[in-house]
């Protein structure tokens, strides 16, 4: 297996993964600002960065290769010419247009940073403050004068699996929903391209950041080498899951998605905030998805004829399950073990956003101590890891996290 993004089930073995950091672009929060980010508080970046090396670290002690996403941007940037245009993209997309004059200010000032350093401002944001001689615009003048940013923190970039996924050898990456999160997809566009160990593998992408309709990695689940379970949610799409499909079947090997319908709110923004596969036929759910009679709205979508997609509805999540997967038995595991408060809880703190690593052992937030023993319960082998400060962005383990490589079943 030489790929180098190889990714067919959520539960092989997990042998390379790519993560963020989180650095200054926490401390670049403030209230103001906090909803239209996407987080909830601010998170004390002193403790997050420590609870986040104790995640790093549980990953590597079992000899998991972490791969930090700005090292692979630095390294993808190093070639000047190649700097300018991603920096021109950038200011472009922060809605700095070419034709004013601070675009090539904010230009001047990140060239003249070493690359690692410039990868670093650019996620935390640049301050009006720290650029000198521009002459304020129209918008700065009369519009809002005392907004501090010229280019906005990107504070979710630690959220490292929504900006692409990887399916089998191939990848996503993805146009996302909100504006505070769409720049970020620039990264991995970047390394793909620009890369020395990725550029000339024709590692194909099966979505690109400027294809039409919202795609998020959060999303997307690969479940084996040809079903994929796709959240219709407030991050996805149905017009992007349709897209998919006709960019996978046929080539590549997968040929079938279950598309997934969850309520569109920020609690459950993605189909990983309440549902993953952590065994070959074991999985968490958040109760409150499923009506009494554990029901769902499913739409299977698999190739016709000449070339067409089929779109078969479906209600039952474990018939699906058992139907598409070809198995017998299922083991929906319920967060919060099913009494309601805990449910809720537990699932805003990510509960059921698990990171499986190898089949049956999965990597979980401290705090969720009533779906741990739970998941312990059936057999589950569970690492706990810190999560005062990293739950206050609203994403676990399996949010943090972007699998490039695991061993097949
Ligand atoms: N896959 C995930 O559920 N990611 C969590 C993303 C949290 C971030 N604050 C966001 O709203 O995008």
């Amino acid at each position: 297996m030489a790929d180098f993004i190889h990714v067919y089930s959520e539960i092989g073995k997990l042998k390379t993964v790519l993560l963020h950091r989180p650095e200054k672009e926490l401390e670049n929060l403030s209230p103001d600002i906090l909803n239209r980010m996407l987080i909830d508080d601010i998170p004390y970046l002193k403790i997050a960065q420590e609870e986040h090396d104790y995640f790093a670290d549980t990953l590597k002690k079992r000899g998991i290769h972490v791969v930090y996403l700005e090292d692979l941007l630095a390294a993808s940037l190093i070639n000047k010419e190649v700097r300018i245009k991603f920096l021109d993209r950038l200011l472009e997309e922060s809605g700095i247009k070419n034709n004013d004059p601070l675009h090539q200010l904010l230009m001047d000032y990140l060239l003249d940073l070493p690359v690692k350093q410039m990868v670093s401002q650019i996620i935390a944001g640049v301050k009006k403050a720290e650029i000198k001689n521009v002459r304020p615009s129209l918008a700065d003048l009369a519009e809002d004068p005392s907004y501090p940013f010229y280019l906005d923190p990107m504070p979710n970039v630690y959220f490292m699996r929504d900006q692409q996924a990887a399916i089998g050898n191939g990848m996503t990456i993805n146009r996302m929903t909100f504006r505070a999160r769409r720049r970020e997809s620039l990264f991995m566009e970047s390394v793909l391209q620009n890369h020395p160990d990725f550029k000339d593998k024709q590692i194909p992408v099966w979505r690109d950041r400027y294809t039409h309709g919202r795609l998020e990695g959060g999303d997307e689940l690969v479940l084996n080498k040809h079903v994929l379970a796709i959240g219709i949610s407030q991050r996805t799409s149905a017009a992007a899951i349709t897209d998919l499909a006709h960019s996978l079947f046929g080539h590549s090997s997968y040929d079938t998605i279950l598309a997934i319908k969850i309520p569109h709110n920020h609690a459950m923004m993605h189909l990983d905030t309440v549902f993953t596969m952590i065994n070959y036929d074991q999985f968490t759910v958040h109760p409150f998805i499923l009506d009494k009679a554990g029901e769902i709205e499913i739409y299977v979508l698999q190739l016709g004829k000449n070339g067409n997609i089929t779109i078969t509805p479906r209600h039952n999540l474990v018939k699906t399950l058992k139907e598409y997967l070809n198995l017998s038995e299922i083991d929906l595991i319920p967060t919060g073990g099913g009494d309601s408060i805990a449910a809720s809880r537990e699932q805003w703190n990510d509960g059921s956003n698990t990171l499986a690593i190898a089949p049956g052992e999965v990597v979980t937030y401290d705090r969720n101590y009533v779906s741990n023993d739970l998941l312990r319960k059936h057999g589950i082998l569970v690492h706990e890891i810190r999560s005062s400060e990293l739950s206050r962005g609203r994403g676990g383990p399996r949010c943090m996290s972007c699998p490039l490589v695991r061993e097949d079943l």
